[in-house]
């Protein structure tokens, strides 16, 4: 198993051309949260937004439009009732992330298929949290899909998925499961010590620690993820870049503070990539 070190940063994060506009780094929809999740949606637009995104879009419940407006001016709202502005967003983004807080739900569904069905391998999809759990209740095929795939499940979301019990989430049962499901997509495995397989590769995060595991972390990981993909493309080196960053951070937030707060996380993301560059 090949392990990711910070290296990986400083592979992927590079300076900006100074002509540049914020076309240039990404368009990026989180389809996320519901009346009872609606931090899951900040989080993971604020991450996105933290992250170095050009431009992010939450497609929510009307509900929320206020207290996201007020947590993350930067991100821009739409309504996911809407089914003729969602699908103009899906159509124009680069990057899709659909799960956090959704909820169980047909509208949920109904999106999940939306944006299955209206993008093409020219754009990445982040499927997390509810997402995951109605792809695995719902059977609904993500085998063929032309977008680039990321899913993110933590253990139990990778259990409904593979039907692995945890102990038996084997790297050799998890690549057996993943290129059943989806085999051209890229999975991680959320633990500790996150796993990500893709095209049959293997490799595991060198970083992330037990402060980590409070409610909304996931979330932001969805954010961060997106964001790179939306600035340095789709590859597996940009997406263990942002699986690692998330860990690496946590881990220097770890050292003085007994639980690593999603937020805390997500205010020293500008400053810690900027320190991968300037070395
Ligand atoms: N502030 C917000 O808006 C937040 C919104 N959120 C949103 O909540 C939605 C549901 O997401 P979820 O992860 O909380 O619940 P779910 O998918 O039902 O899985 C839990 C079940 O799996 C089991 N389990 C086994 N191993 C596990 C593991 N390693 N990690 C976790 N669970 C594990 C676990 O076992 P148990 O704890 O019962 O022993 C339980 O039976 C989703 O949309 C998410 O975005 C959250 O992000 C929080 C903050
Ligand atoms: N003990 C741990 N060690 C390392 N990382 C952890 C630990 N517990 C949780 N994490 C990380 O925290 C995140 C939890 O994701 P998730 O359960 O989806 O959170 P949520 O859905 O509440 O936002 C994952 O990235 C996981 O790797
Ligand atoms: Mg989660």
């Amino acid at each position: 198993m090949r392990k990711i070190d910070k290296s990986i940063l400083a592979k992927v994060i590079k300076p900006r051309d100074p002509i540049s506009y914020k076309g240039n780094y990404g368009r990026i929809l989180i389809i996320a949260g519901s009346i009872h999740f609606g931090g899951a949606a900040i989080l993971s637009s604020s991450a996105a937004v933290y992250s170095g995104a050009g431009l992010v879009t939450v497609a929510t419940t009307p509900e929320k439009f206020a207290s996201l407006n007020t947590r993350i001016p930067e991100a821009m709202t739409i309504d996911y009732h809407d089914q003729k502005e969602t699908l103009n967003s899906i159509k124009q983004s680069n990057v899709i992330v659909i799960g956090p807080g959704l909820g169980i739900s047909e509208l949920t569904q109904s999106l999940i298929k939306s944006v299955i069905e209206n993008t093409t391998k020219n754009q990445t999809i982040i499927f997390d949290a509810s997402a995951l759990t109605e792809v695995s209740e719902e059977n609904i095929d993500i085998t063929s899909i032309s977008a680039n795939v990321i899913l993110t499940p933590h253990q139990g979301e990778w259990q409904r998925l593979s039907e692995l019990e945890i102990p038996d989430q084997t790297t050799d049962n998890n690549l057996e499961a993943i290129n059943k499901l989806a085999p051209s997509s890229l999975l991680i495995v959320k633990k500790h010590l996150s796993e990500i397989y893709y095209h049959d590769n293997v490799s595991q995060i060198k970083a992330g620690n037990a402060g980590m595991a409070t409610g909304g972390m996931g979330d932001t990981l969805t954010g961060v993820i997106a964001a790179f993909v939306g600035q340095f493309g789709f590859s597996e080196e940009t997406v263990a870049a942002a699986l690692f960053l998330h860990s690496y951070i946590s881990d220097s937030i770890y050292e003085k503070s007994f639980v690593v707060l999603p937020e805390k996380l997500i205010s020293e993301i500008p400053l810690a990539m900027k320190s991968i560059i300037i070395k």
